[in-house]
């Protein structure tokens, strides 16, 4: 258990320091509490030491910082303000009540359709008010997402999105399940991608919901393999439904994947997310 300073800032007031929320590969989370308004907040650590490892990290925390302060969605964590002392930087951001998805699907092992099609439909939203600002993602992922007090998903990381398009080479740490064929082909000089890369991720997230483990999943160099060719077996238990829209999402022609707008159409998002008098024979009444 930390000591219970307390962070002083004068233009964004002083923070109460509550229990530690969580931790990642570059900082530490704390629940806080702004102290003159009470409002809470979920504080993101970061120590400048660990940053100027010339990792490139300190590049993505600007990025973070710069992208993530100018978006408002209800499917996107806020960035209220950031400040730093001599050793730390601390990120003042939206807290999620429901904390990360990827624990609720390991405890959860999968996701009912329904739940699945419900956050897809958020992400489909978050994405499209994104690619409408030239913001790639680039790196949807369940420890990306976390879950907000009512239960609608928040994505979190904006470590690795871009302004498209974007032919930046991407240093890859952390899983490969994710990254679309375009982004894993080395041999072409130019990695150009575009928004469409967040489409694949999409199609992959779908399928880790409603199967509880990524299509690619296998070493290293098969994954690499299996996306280069599309190579993945959707469980015949998945829905009709649900198996073609994975289908039209997991293309390796970046141009040929389905838009969002095709997406929040599809007949299982229609299916699970929308109200109306359809509902009367659903298996779980919608909120
Ligand atoms: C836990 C919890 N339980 N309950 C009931 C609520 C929470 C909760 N947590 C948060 C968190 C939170 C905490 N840790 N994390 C994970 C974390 C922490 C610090 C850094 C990272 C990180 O480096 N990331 C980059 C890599 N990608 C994969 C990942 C990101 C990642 C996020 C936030 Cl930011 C906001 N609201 C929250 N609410």
């Amino acid at each position: 258990q930390i000591e219970k300073p307390v962070v002083k800032n004068f233009h964004l007031g002083m923070f109460e320091i509550g229990r530690p929320l969580g931790k990642g590969k570059f900082g530490r989370v704390y629940l806080a509490r702004e102290r003159t308004s009470g409002f809470i907040c979920a504080l993101k650590v970061l120590y400048k030491s660990e940053l100027q490892q010339g990792s490139g990290v300190e590049k993505q925390v600007r990025r973070e910082i710069e992208i993530q302060s100018n978006l408002r969605h209800p499917n996107i964590l806020k960035l209220y303000g950031h400040f730093h002392d001599s050793k730390r930087i601390f990120l003042i951001l939206e807290y999620a009540g429901k904390g990360e998805l990827y624990k609720h699907l390991r405890r959860e092992g999968r996701f009912p359709e329904w739940k699945a099609a419900q956050y897809i439909a958020q992400m489909a939203s978050a994405l499209k008010y994104l690619h409408r600002k030239h913001v790639i993602h680039r790196d949807i992922k369940p420890e990306n997402i976390l879950v907000g007090i009512h239960g609608e998903i928040k994505i979190s990381d904006f470590g690795w999105s871009v302004h498209a398009p974007n032919n930046r080479r991407k240093t890859l740490c952390g899983t490969l399940d994710y990254l679309p064929p375009e982004m894993i082909r080395s041999g072409s000089k130019e990695n150009w991608y575009n928004e469409k890369v967040d489409l694949w991720s999409l199609g992959v997230l779908t399928y880790e919901f409603l199967v509880g483990e990524a299509p690619f999943e296998d070493t290293p160099i098969m994954t690499q393999r299996r996306i280069a060719k599309a190579d993945m077996t959707i469980p015949q238990w998945v829905s009709k439904e649900a198996q073609d829209l994975i289908k039209r999402l997991l293309v390796l022609d970046p141009e040929k994947r389905l838009s969002l707008d095709e997406v929040q159409n599809h007949p299982w998002i229609i299916k699970h997310c929308v109200k109306g008098e359809r509902a009367a024979n659903r298996e779980k009444p919608l909120k």
